[in-house]
């Protein structure tokens, strides 16, 4: 009876899902890479009559709005052919089930991609978070989260460029859950064979377009034997369609410790795992560089691409200027390589990246005294 309510939430929880990077290690230059190869989810937007492209802009709760202020003043003084849509998002109630609003859906369905600052989600009770319903909404299977070393910002850990692909539909991120009697609930950690097996693809061939010829499964298919197992198996069958790329697994809890004690052996890997492993281990290698204010991230579809902070909303700083805007101005990076827009994302890269190199205009969690709008002024003083 439980195991037959079970797969009737799995499916249903399935039926809502909608059919559907790289940087300066602190020796060398080298820039986050496109977030998406170009074989897995071209980038299918036009340029207007204009000669720019528009691209949904969701600014998000807590620092979001003054983090997307710096990413729209330095987009705007290196003149990047970028017209900002401004989205809500909700959210909304639709069949009793947190939705995006529709005006929302088809900006992004009409735009390809869209930039979004963080979506706070409330604790125990409340809305279904928006980030998730976004990517299920989407069909946004792939998270893409790099991390590497900023030059100029010491941390005990040098040379980290870590790649990390995280499943974004499902796993412990579908939020089934019930009360099986008083007491005791149940929370369903659903894997599928076909969402498995489209990260898994996405991640080889991303493996291979950045020219990391080792993909890891990061997995705990020694406890959860079926449902990580699947996605093991499913791992092993589809490495064999990628010959020239080295495969191997390795336990989580293993990968913490290893990571943490000398993250450079990874340097040559991409890492692909379930979902929520994906959102621990992206925060975990993040506090090697220095933190979430660093780190970017892309959710990429078939059809449409969301590019977004590793990081929430912040809310123990919000509204107080002190925010450093690099992780979305990196991810919005990541978004203008998507585009093909690899001259202007250089270029604004470069004014990051010389700006946080030479340390005089550093945001509080990097040791800084400057302002989140400060900061961005020192970017577009070197543009
Ligand atoms: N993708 C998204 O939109 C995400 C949303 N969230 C939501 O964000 C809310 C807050 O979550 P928290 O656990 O507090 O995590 P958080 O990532 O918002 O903050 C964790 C710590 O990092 C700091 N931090 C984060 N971004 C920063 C930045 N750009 N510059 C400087 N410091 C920064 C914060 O001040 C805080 O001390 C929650 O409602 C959560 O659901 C959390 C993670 C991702
Ligand atoms: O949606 C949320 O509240 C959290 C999402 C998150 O932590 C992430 O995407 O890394
Ligand atoms: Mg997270």
């Amino acid at each position: 009876m439980l195991a037959a309510r079970n797969f009737t939430a799995a499916r249903q929880c399935l039926r809502s899902v909608r059919v559907a990077p790289s940087f300066t290690s602190i020796v060398q230059f080298r820039g986050y890479a496109a977030a998406a190869n170009d074989a897995v989810a071209k980038f299918k937007g036009q340029k207007g009559s204009d000669g720019k492209y528009t691209v949904s802009l969701i600014e998000g709760d807590g620092i979001g709005p003054e983090i997307a202020q710096s990413v729209k003043d330095i987009f705007e003084a290196a003149k990047a052919p970028i017209k900002w849509e401004p989205v809500d998002v909700g959210p909304i109630l639709k069949d009793g089930k947190t939705a995006i609003p529709d005006d929302a859906i088809k900006s992004i369905e009409k735009n390809y991609v869209a930039l979004k600052g963080p979506l706070a989600t409330p604790v125990g009770k409340g809305h279904v978070s928006l980030n998730l319903t976004l990517r299920r909404t989407f069909n946004l299977f792939a998270n893409v989260r790099p991390c590497r070393s900023i030059a100029g910002y010491k941390t005990p850990y040098d040379g980290v460029d870590t790649v990390l692909i995280r499943e974004n539909t499902e796993g412990e991120y579908s939020g089934i859950e019930h009360v099986v009697v008083d007491g005791v609930v149940q929370s369903i950690k659903l894997i599928t064979k076909e969402a498995s097996e489209r990260v898994l693809r996405f991640a080889f061939q991303y493996a291979e377009s950045i020219n990391k010829k080792k993909v890891r499964v990061v997995h705990k298919a020694t406890i959860m034997k079926m449902s990580d197992g699947l996605f093991l198996n499913t791992a092993r069958d589809i490495s064999k369609d990628f010959p020239e790329v080295e495969f191997d697994a390795e336990l989580l809890d293993n990968s913490c410790l290893k990571i943490v004690t000398d993250p450079t052996p990874y340097n040559d890997k991409v890492l692909v795992m379930p979902n929520l492993y994906g959102d621990i281990l992206s925060d975990m290698c993040a506090g090697l560089i220095g933190g979430l204010g660093l780190t970017p991230s892309g959710n990429i579809g078939d059809e449409c691409s969301i590019f977004e902070a590793v990081h929430g909303s912040a809310p123990d700083i919000a509204g107080q200027g002190l925010a450093n805007p690099t992780a979305l101005l990196l991810s919005s990076i990541m978004m203008l390589q998507h585009m093909g827009l690899h001259d202007h994302a250089a270029r604004i890269q470069k004014a990051i990246f010389d700006t946080l190199a030479e340390g005089k205009t550093l945001t509080g969690d990097l040791g800084g005294k400057s302002k989140t709008h400060e900061y961005a002024a020192a970017i577009i003083s070197r543009l």
